[in-house]
């Protein structure tokens, strides 16, 4: 047996020794000797220690708080005894995280690292960033990452940029998605919550223009190397336009739902002059649709020719190449990965100078109700799929104009099924009775009245 009683004096005289060389030898000698030590065990040691700390000056580093969010991903998985797990109104799912001092062990293709999170408690007036009057004790923290010295290279180039990566792919996933309104010249402090549940599973149109518009947006995604490469801006310009109620907000919703992209929704008429105007644009954050709704009508844009002298109608100076620039200009020189998203019912009012190429990517025609999105307004309020009543529907959608607004109005009633499609039949029914009255009234120009009744 081992006699620990024999152990005593031993611990005892190392005390003594350290209690004696603390007090007798001045404090920077032993700093000198102690981190002499630590250097000699370093030059022997084959592990090598990377240190990432929370700030650089007044600015949080983005490698800390990557390295939080991707340890976040393993906390609840790895063998860390104590882990820490919150969430904010912000997010939309709880966030692991290990504790001060814990160890937490990663696997990188055939790497082992260590990560490890250091928290020291100093005097707040040592710290720049810190927020002096909350309180006097504040904490420095810092990951540490441990690895085999000949894995330098490997950690740099893969295994750090990975890290990054990962936490990308969490930030985007929980954070909620905001929009943004804009005053005079700022936008909104306190963006509101956006929880439009619009996705392309649910968004009603032509199967054709729904694939068109995803592998748009997917190639726009994958491109940060051409517009690098090619040195235009990183941004896509849509203009969406067709009568009311046949889904452009709806579609911008689902865009920013896919995307999983911020919206800031540009009120024009509010916007003081260019110069706020530029300002706003300035504040738009990358990765964001910036929506500017019913382009037409919101504003009384100049034509490019006049803008040397901008009429001052009121409180209003801004011009429409104040509003080009701000665009074209301001993006191209700062910020990446923006949509900017026009619409309007009328498009033949337009300027051309916003519809020419490059302006205005890509431009879609969203209009009346076909088949197909019929099918896919029936599935998301009715959850059928197949009907009796459908073969009905589908001949009369094609004579008549309605829009998915109208439909989703007609399938939103609180009664079953087939009584629901049979009333969709009814009204279809009374459009086209409309329709051939103002035929035979010899009013030809259907879409106007139509228009007109939608905005009444
Ligand atoms: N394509 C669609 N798919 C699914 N629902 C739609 C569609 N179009 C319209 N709706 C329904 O009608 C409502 C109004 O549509 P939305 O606001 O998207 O139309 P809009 O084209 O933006 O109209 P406006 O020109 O008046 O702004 C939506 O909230 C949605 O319920
Ligand atoms: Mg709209």
């Amino acid at each position: 047996m081992f006699d620990t009683k024999a152990l005593v004096p031993a611990i005892t005289s190392i005390v003594l020794v350290r209690t004696i060389t603390n007090e007798l030898v001045p404090h920077e000698l032993l700093h000198f000797f102690q981190s002499g030590i630590h250097h000699l065990f370093r030059q022997f040691s084959a592990q090598f220690t990377i240190v990432i700390e929370e700030f650089q000056g007044m600015a949080r580093n983005q490698v800390f708080e990557a390295a939080e969010i991707y340890l976040g991903t393993k906390a609840a998985t790895v063998s860390a005894e104590r882990v820490k797990v919150s969430k904010s109104e912000d997010h939309k799912k709880l966030s692991f995280n290990i504790d001060r001092n814990e160890e937490v062990n990663d696997l990188f293709e055939g790497v082992s690292v260590k990560w490890k999170l250091i928290c020291i408690s100093v005097d707040s007036s040592r710290i720049r960033h810190y927020d002096r009057d909350s309180s006097s004790v504040a904490e420095i923290r810092s990951y540490e990452l441990t690895f085999h010295k000949k894995q330098k290279n490997k950690i740099f180039d893969s295994y750090l940029p990975y890290v990054m990566e990962v936490a990308r792919k969490v930030k985007q996933g929980n954070i909620a998605l905001k929009i943004h309104s804009n005053d005079y010249s700022r936008w909104s402090h306190e963006p509101v919550k956006f929880n439009h549940p619009m996705s392309f599973n649910t968004l009603a149109i032509d199967e054709k223009l729904q694939r068109e518009i995803v592998n748009d947006l997917d190639k726009f995604v994958k491109a940060r190397e051409f517009y690098r490469r090619t040195g235009k801006a990183w941004k896509r310009g849509y203009l969406l336009y067709g009568p009311p109620g046949t889904g452009k907000s709806s579609l911008i919703a689902a865009m920013a739902n896919y995307l999983h992209y911020d919206i800031y929704d540009l009120d024009l008429t509010v916007v003081g002059d260019n110069k706020s105007l530029r300002q706003l644009i300035l504040g738009v954050s990358n990765r964001s649709i910036l929506v500017i709704e019913d382009i037409d009508c919101t504003i009384k844009l100049q034509n490019r020719e006049k803008d040397e002298e901008p009429v001052d109608n009121g409180s209003n100076k801004m011009t429409l190449s104040g509003l080009l620039n701000a665009v074209d200009g301001l993006w191209s020189c700062c910020g990446e990965e923006h949509i900017i998203v026009f619409t309007t019912n009328h498009k033949e009012r337009l300027d051309p100078a916003l519809l020419r190429p490059g302006r205005m990517d890509k431009q879609i025609h969203l209009s009346y109700c076909n088949f197909s999105a019929f099918k896919q307004l029936a599935m998301n309020y009715l959850c059928v799929n197949e009907h009796e009543l459908f073969e009905k529907i589908q001949e009369l959608l094609g004579q008549v104009k309605v829009t998915p607004a109208e439909i989703a109005e007609e399938l939103t009633k609180d009664v079953e099924a087939t009584e629901c499609l049979q009333d969709l039949i009814n009204f279809l029914h009374t459009k086209k009775m409309i329709k051939k009255e103002i035929k035979s009234e010899g009013n030809s120009n259907e879409d106007e009245h139509e228009l007109g009744r939608e905005n009444m």
